[in-house]
């Protein structure tokens, strides 16, 4: 197995990732919300945007997964050959990109795009997929490690609550290239649950480093506890 995919083997991954519009959105402040959850014992960090991944990768030496979230609609993890080289180029090890069935804007097919990125840069590929038959066919295209980062996030695939973790069970059981678990997963438990059920690795985000989020979740259940006003 591949050293880097080794290293993650069993552990957790962090993306570090704020939003347009959003006060945390800084590559700065990522970078220092990257060595704040090395601290923590993450053993891998995703990040998303080149300025974030070229400081994050300055001052880490852990495994960095890599993409550019370009446009909001349809496939926008790293939509075209032309940003999969860019991420590339921060020193990213790792490439992640949208793996679905969508047609993708520069009309490559996955699998040329992932030979491309391997060809030029050496750089792994994460498929970011959505649903079983997508995992499947990332796999086939050559894809090194298959990620469940989008499903619930396109329109035919399962959406719930929780992480998709019959997802996960099935790809780690059937695909020859490691599964990662991410999307929702909330709490250490899912996390753990994840990894008995086969994925190689987890990625947890929101519930880590996305405090807008987080301070919803509780102001919500205070709010539900409080009960209505006078
Ligand atoms: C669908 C999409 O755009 N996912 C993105 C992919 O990089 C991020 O916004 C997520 O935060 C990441 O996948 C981790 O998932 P969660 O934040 O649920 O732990």
């Amino acid at each position: 197995m591949n050293p880097l995919l080794a290293a993650v083997r069993g552990r957790l991954i962090v993306s570090c990732q704020a939003y347009p519009g959003e006060p945390l959105r800084d590559p700065g402040t990522m970078c220092r919300m990257a060595r704040a959850v090395a601290a923590g014992g993450a053993a891998g960090i995703r990040a998303q945007g080149l300025d974030d991944l070229r400081l994050i990768r300055a001052a880490l030496d852990l495994p960095l997964i890599g993409l550019w979230k370009d446009g909001d609609g349809g496939v926008f993890i790293t939509p075209t050959l032309e940003h999969a080289l860019a991420v590339a180029e921060t020193g990213a090890d790792v490439v992640a990109l949208d793996a679905t069935g969508r047609p993708r804007p520069d009309g490559r097919t996955l699998a040329e795009t992932v030979r491309a990125v391997h060809e030029r840069t050496g750089r792994l590929v994460m498929a970011d997929v959505s649903t079983y038959e997508e995992g499947v066919a990332a796999a086939e295209a050559g894809a090194d490690v298959v990620g469940t980062t989008l499903a619930g996030y396109t329109p035919y695939s399962r959406t719930g609550p929780g992480p998709d973790l019959d997802l996960v069970a099935r790809l780690a059981r059937d695909l020859p290239v490691p599964v990662i678990a991410e999307g929702r997963i909330h709490t250490p438990g899912q996390a753990a649950e994840a990894l008995r059920r086969g994925a190689h690795a987890v990625v947890v985000g929101t519930a880590i480093t996305h405090p807008a989020s987080i301070t919803r979740w509780f102001a919500g259940a205070v709010a539900d506890a409080a009960g209505p006003g006078e």
